[in-house]
């Protein structure tokens, strides 16, 4: 009677608990987790701390049973994502998959999104928008550099970091073609105006703006800038400006003296002194296996491990690991 299905639906809960519980079991070896930061579509991203470090993280959080038909886009951005190491783009550190989940230990970037901050300053005045648009110029040329598109550029999808850079997110959606320029185009006008140029609730009418290729050019803008938006938002792709000339364009380069420095200052193959030493003395290995464990790039605790003590070294912290309590 009653008893028998109330208990019988109490042990259902506390399996599915259970069950949920075991998927965090992994993450939370490695992981003291705290509130959510933010939350796209498919994802929860929740901050996070990583014990050894002592670092802040960003867990995107991925439920496999509601991700349906996007699993194969997190897929795509894993295995990008593991190729990419760039100063302008969110840097992944660790990837936990359990039965229901999928666990991406990311960069943190307490400045929130690139989008907000322009909508609190209402736009950007024009030296601000270029210092944050040579970021996302060099961001594009490394990710093309490695043979990517990242294809849904965005306010959105840039983060601002401690130190106020931008960082690219979200390359669900990227491929191998080349599809970005046009987008950076629609951003360098977010940024400049505080608006888009082609917008419309109907879907279709926007569509027609955006092949027309017509849009509003407010009065602040300076010459450069209205020349340099010609020249991306063309709608023939043919006709648009390629990356390498964005690179020492004219209105990138005002008032800074060089091109844009757009090669990563972390490549994949260079593996940091200080950070071997430390690790192969916390585990009690020589540095030798150390350096050949970490270049495997298994993007486990020892890839998250290595990469964060490396931006511990890089915002001038101690290159040091925390002995487990
Ligand atoms: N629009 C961004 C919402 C928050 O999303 C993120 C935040 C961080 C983050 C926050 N602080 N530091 C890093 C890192 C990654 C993401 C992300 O990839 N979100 C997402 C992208 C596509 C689909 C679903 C979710």
């Amino acid at each position: 009677g009653t008893v028998v299905s109330f208990t019988w639906y109490l042990e259902g809960t506390l399996s599915q608990f259970s069950m949920a519980v075991d998927d965090y079991e992994e993450l939370l070896k490695y992981y003291e987790l705290h509130e959510t930061i933010g939350t796209g579509g498919f994802a929860k991203v929740k901050l996070a701390r990583h014990l050894l470090t002592g670092e802040q993280v960003a867990i995107k959080i991925m439920d496999k049973l509601t991700l349906g038909d996007d699993l194969p886009r997190v897929k795509i951005e894993i295995e990008a994502m593991k190729s990419l190491s760039h100063q302008n783009i969110c840097r992944l550190y660790h990837v936990i998959e359990t039965p229901k989940k999928i666990f991406m230990a990311l960069e943190y970037c307490p400045g929130g999104e690139l989008f907000d901050y322009i909508i609190a300053k209402d736009r950007l005045a024009e030296e601000e928008a270029r210092v944050f648009f040579r970021q996302i110029v060099a961001a594009i040329a490394y990710v093309h550099s490695q043979g990517y598109a990242h294809r849904d550029l965005k306010p959105e999808n840039l983060l601002i970091d401690a130190e106020h850079n931008l960082k690219l997110i979200d390359f669900g959606l990227c491929a191998k073609p080349r599809a970005d320029i046009w987008s950076m185009g629609v951003l360098l006008y977010a940024l400049l105006c505080g608006f888009l140029p082609f917008d419309d609730d109907n879907v279709m009418i926007l569509y027609r703006k955006i092949v027309r290729g017509k849009y509003e050019i407010p009065k602040w803008l300076s010459p450069g800038s209205v020349l340099l938006l010609h020249q991306m938002l063309q709608v023939d792709p043919k006709k648009r400006i390629m990356v390498k000339h964005l690179l020492n364009h004219p209105w990138l380069m005002h008032g800074d003296s060089f091109a844009v420095q757009w090669q990563s200052k972390y490549p994949l193959g260079h593996l940091d002194e200080d950070c071997i030493t430390e690790l192969s003395v916390f585990h009690k290995c020589s540095r030798e296996s150390m350096a050949d464990v970490i270049s495997e790039w298994k993007y486990d605790n020892v890839s998250a491990t290595y990469l964060l003590l490396q931006s511990k070294k890089a915002h001038g912290k101690p290159v040091r690991l925390r002995i487990p309590s």
